[in-house]
């Protein structure tokens, strides 16, 4: 087989150097976290209290509730799918086919984990176990992402992403030089990217909120809205999957480590930060606040929620009814550009209203430590990279076209500001 054509596509994250970095810095932030948030000060910035033992790290328990887990998801994902949704058209012009059944996953885990806790499942003992679990979950991380980069040089050179084949092994572990690993049907990337990180969020987010009610009789209005706002995030993603059938992370990106970890292990640990701070630090909410930051979430929710569908419905059907009548910017490519409706205010309205979210995610936890704020920088940090990349990424798709819709839509994320 012909040696794969290296890519030419410029290095991102620093290129391997700042790749060998991530993998190191990234579960060392996790631990600094998760000990920071149950400790009294709670400093974002300060290096926690007391390290962790190596035998607080590890835990064979832990290990095996993380493997039970991901089995458990991968069984649920072989389940009969009520839909099956084809991918975009791929280098070799075919398509992928997909099961659209994460939606259903859900509430069969929330049915199993109901007649757990019904049998006596002490389900709030995870909250104890972050440490262990997390561990567990980056060495399987690990794990994963050396198969895959294994499988993928077995792969055809048209099977590899443009990013993750660089010729720089260090590079393409990170960022991943398959675009699609497969077993069989089994897709891999599409499975992690919606099941095992975000479901093990809001089990991780119940479980602390399960602890709060047994230390202090009931759980405080903040932890019931952090997890009422998440557990809404995360239904919202499993209800409309085939959206991620049209993100970056399916359409572009390899999957290697930084998505393997950002699946398995930074979702389900890092975006639990502000239950977990919560459980240590109980904060006074009252009635008018939360209404407010209810109201704030709402907002956020309908501009994330609309932006996406418009763009997703537009995409697949642009006689759809609901987005027929939008004004569009043809390209060279035979695909349109919106440029009115949610995507001619801005040109990532999307991110505005998942950073809104974000925003109304801390808010309940006051405004006495910066560590709840943590997922909203990092969020911000994340969504500024991605517009960046996929600005570059639509101007070498799109061109003189992309260029006439950014002059009529000047502003990214924010308008008039950004
Ligand atoms: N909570 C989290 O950790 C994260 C959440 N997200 C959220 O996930 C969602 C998806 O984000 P992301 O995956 O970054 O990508 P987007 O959903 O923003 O999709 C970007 C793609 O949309 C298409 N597009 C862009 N502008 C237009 C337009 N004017 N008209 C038609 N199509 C257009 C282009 O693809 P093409 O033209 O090829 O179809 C572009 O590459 C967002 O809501 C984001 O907030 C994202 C990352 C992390
Ligand atoms: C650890 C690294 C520094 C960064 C890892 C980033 C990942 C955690 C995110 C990259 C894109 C993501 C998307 C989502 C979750 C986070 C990751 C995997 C969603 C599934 C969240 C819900 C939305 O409705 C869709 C998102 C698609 C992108």
């Amino acid at each position: 087989m012909a040696p794969p054509q290296r890519s030419r596509v410029p290095l991102e994250f620093g290129g391997p150097l700042g790749a060998a970095a991530l993998m190191l810095l990234l579960p060392a932030t996790l631990v600094h976290l998760l000990l920071a948030a149950r400790s009294a000060p709670a400093h974002l910035l300060a290096p926690p209290p007391a390290l962790p033992a190596p035998g607080a790290l590890w835990s064979p328990w832990a290990l095996q509730l993380c493997l039970g887990w991901l089995g458990l998801q991968v069984a649920l994902y072989l389940l009969p799918a009520r839909k099956v949704a084809e991918g975009l058209q791929l280098k070799d012009k075919s398509r992928l086919l997909y099961p659209i059944n994460g939606f259903q996953a859900l509430v069969l885990t929330a049915l199993l984990l109901g007649l757990g806790l019904w049998a006596g499942l002490p389900l709030d003992a995870l909250a104890d176990m972050l440490l262990p679990l997390a561990f567990a979950a980056t060495l399987t991380a690990f794990v994963v992402s050396i198969l895959l980069f294994v499988k993928s040089l077995m792969a055809h050179p048209s099977a590899l992403a443009p990013g993750g084949n660089s010729g720089n092994p260090v590079y393409d572990f990170f960022l991943g030089r398959e675009l699609n690993p497969r077993i069989i049907s089994f897709d891999i990337k599409y499975f992690c990217e919606l099941r095992p990180g975000l479901l093990g969020w809001v089990l991780i987010n119940l479980a602390l909120l399960m602890q709060e009610a047994k230390l202090r009789g009931s759980p405080s209005l903040a932890m019931c809205l952090v997890n009422g706002f998440q557990l809404l995030y995360v239904g919202d993603a499993l209800w409309h999957e085939e959206a991620i059938l049209t993100t970056m992370d399916i359409m572009h990106d390899g999957f290697g480590f930084m998505l393997a970890f950002g699946n398995l292990v930074w979702v389900p640990f890092t975006y639990s930060l502000q239950a977990q701070f919560l459980l240590h630090h109980p904060q006074p909410l009252g009635l008018p606040l939360a209404a407010g930051i209810c109201l704030l979430n709402a907002v956020g929710y309908y501009i994330f929620r609309g932006a996406n569908s418009q763009k997703n419905t537009f995409r697949k059907n642009p006689s759809d009814p609901s987005v027929a009548g939008l004004e569009t910017i043809p390209t060279a490519t035979g695909q349109q550009l919106l440029v009115s409706g949610w995507w001619g205010v801005v040109r990532h309205p999307n991110y505005l209203g998942d950073i809104i979210m974000a925003l109304a995610w801390s808010l309940p936890c006051g405004v006495t430590h910066l560590l709840p704020y943590f997922y909203l920088l990092y969020f911000i940090a994340l969504l500024l990279h991605r517009e960046a990349r996929d600005e570059l990424q639509c101007l070498q798709k799109y061109g003189l076209a992309w260029q006439e819709y950014c002059q009529r839509v000047p502003y990214r994320i924010v308008p008039y500001v950004y």
